[in-house]
């Protein structure tokens, strides 16, 4: 069933109305790690279900309890849960998406205010935090639920949603509320598949329909001593101090080449065989656009399949920073009394947090050992969440499938992600149905990064695809 042309033509017409709706979004800091800005992801959670119940949304907040954050107790942001149509002769599908954002400061980068959505005449670009990861999307649902609202027109399928304010943040208390909505009798009972709108084309040009993203574990490793932080002309050559200690152990962790040294950690994956290469050669991609989305010459390799496959189908550790390091301006010759590096893993098949993280954990023990350091090493794991891979061929990939071919008039590509969404792992298992990630944005939005855009041609064309998404899943028999 074709999505019907008025409804193409009006998302065409409102356009500029839906730009300042993403606007206001933007307009709200729900920086998730951030404790002084949780009223702002509450807030946000507001926002968001005001929108809902203006469509014909029936929606309920679900308190997820508390969290510790940065010595404090917090109020974890309600998850938002929707429903709208229960026609027993209808699909029903489970939308997810989450209203929380990456911090970003205008001192890291930022051309403007990130919080303030810049409309780029120009270039068409929507630039702002959130922008493309993941209020853009989000409204996109919005934008789709508009059209039935206004015109009195009768969705095609019934849909379910399932908002989160944690999802930049380990997604905490969200698998125990899908474990137990999954259950008979729980609201997502009766979901026939799910599509989740939050990651990237792989380029600036091809749509695509993504099937696998890797998992996470993240780690906090802090070395302290000293009662306070020292003066290094009196100290240095003195003491031991722990930014010695852990660049040393922050150094032992991956090489330039992007292999990771934690014993057994690579060794779990194994390689590709000829017919799995094959998959990633025929992908619309080249060096040139890791390269142009990364905004340097910076590639581990000249060999695309290789690039692929370090992204989609490899794990790989990054370092991310260090906590309670001199970092201002200027040259202040301290020797900081403790620090904590931050690393995450990206897991894929058959890597596990529980299969990994012992693997972590006893090389940092030895490696620090044989520091004979007088320091004392403190391990956190932070968050973590397994790998997941679906079934492309499913009838969730099929509609997506034909959406597309209508919205863009191209095949999409069929991609692995390289990112981590914990959570949709936990909708496969437990609803044991189909999800499909369809993403809105491209490649070099620059998702976590400064300047984070989203081409209004993808928030507007974007949301006809998740429209004619669900007319197309209406149309294929289960
Ligand atoms: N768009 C999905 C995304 O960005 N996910 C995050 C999840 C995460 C986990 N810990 C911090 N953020 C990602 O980094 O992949
Ligand atoms: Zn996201
Ligand atoms: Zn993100």
């Amino acid at each position: 069933m074709a999505a019907p042309s008025e409804f193409l033509q009006y998302i065409d017409d409102k356009a500029d109305a839906f730009i300042q709706r993403l606007a206001d979004a933007v307009g709200i800091p729900s920086i998730s790690g951030d404790a002084k800005r949780r009223g702002d992801v509450i807030k946000m959670a507001k926002w968001l279900n005001d929108q809902l119940t203006a469509l014909g949304v029936e929606t309920k907040f679900v308190d997820l309890g508390k969290q510790e954050l940065d010595g404090q107790i917090l109020d974890l942001p309600p998850a938002v849960l929707g429903k709208i149509g229960s026609d027993a002769a209808k699909k029903t599908v489970l939308i997810y998406g989450h209203f929380d954002v990456q911090p970003a400061l205008k001192s890291d980068g930022w051309n403007t205010d990130p919080f303030t959505l810049v409309v780029n005449k120009e270039d068409g670009q929507l630039v702002g935090r959130g922008s493309s990861d993941d209020k853009g999307p989000i409204l996109g649902w919005l934008n789709v639920l508009q059209y039935h609202h206004e015109n009195k027109r009768p969705l095609p399928v019934n849909i379910k949603f399932c908002f989160e304010g944690m999802e930049e943040s380990g997604s905490e208390g969200l698998d125990e509320l899908v474990e137990r909505e999954s259950k008979p009798g729980g609201y997502f009972e009766g979901v026939d598949c799910v599509c989740i709108s939050d990651n990237y084309w792989l380029n600036d040009r091809t749509p695509c329909l993504t099937y696998g993203l890797r998992g996470l574990t993240y780690f906090k490793v802090t070395v302290t001593g000293p009662g306070r932080d020292l003066h290094s002309g009196v100290f240095g050559r003195t003491v031991h101090e722990p930014m010695t200690d852990l660049i040393h152990l922050m150094g032992r962790l991956v090489d330039p080449t992007g292999k990771i040294l934690v014993p057994g950690v690579d060794e779990m994956v194994p390689p590709a065989d000829e017919e799995e290469k094959a998959i990633y050669k025929a992908l619309d991609y080249s060096i040139a656009d890791v390269q142009s989305a990364a905004g340097g010459e910076v590639a581990l390799s000249s060999d695309k399949v290789e690039v692929l496959m370090g992204r989609m189908r490899n794990p790989s550790l990054s370092l991310h920073g260090i906590e309670g390091a001199f970092s201002e301006p200027g040259a202040k010759t301290v020797i900081p009394a403790k620090v904590s590096g931050k690393f995450s893993i990206r897991l894929v098949p058959p890597q596990t947090p529980e299969a990994v993280d012992p693997l972590v954990i006893t090389y940092l023990k030895s490696e620090f050992a044989k520091l004979n350091s007088k320091n004392t090493l403190i391990i956190d794991n932070l968050h973590g969440g397994k790998p997941w891979v679906a079934d492309h061929k499913h009838w969730n990939f099929e509609a997506a499938k034909k959406a597309t071919r209508a919205v863009y008039k191209q095949e999409p590509d069929l991609t692995r992600e390289g990112g981590s969404i914990p959570v949709t792992l936990t909708f496969a298992e437990s609803l044991g149905v189909n999800v499909l990630l369809l993403p809105m944005g491209r490649g070099d939005d620059g998702a976590h990064s400064t300047n984070e855009k989203l081409d209004r041609s993808n928030f507007i064309e974007g949301s006809k695809l998740l429209g004619t998404y669900l007319y197309e899943l209406a149309a294929i028999a289960k």
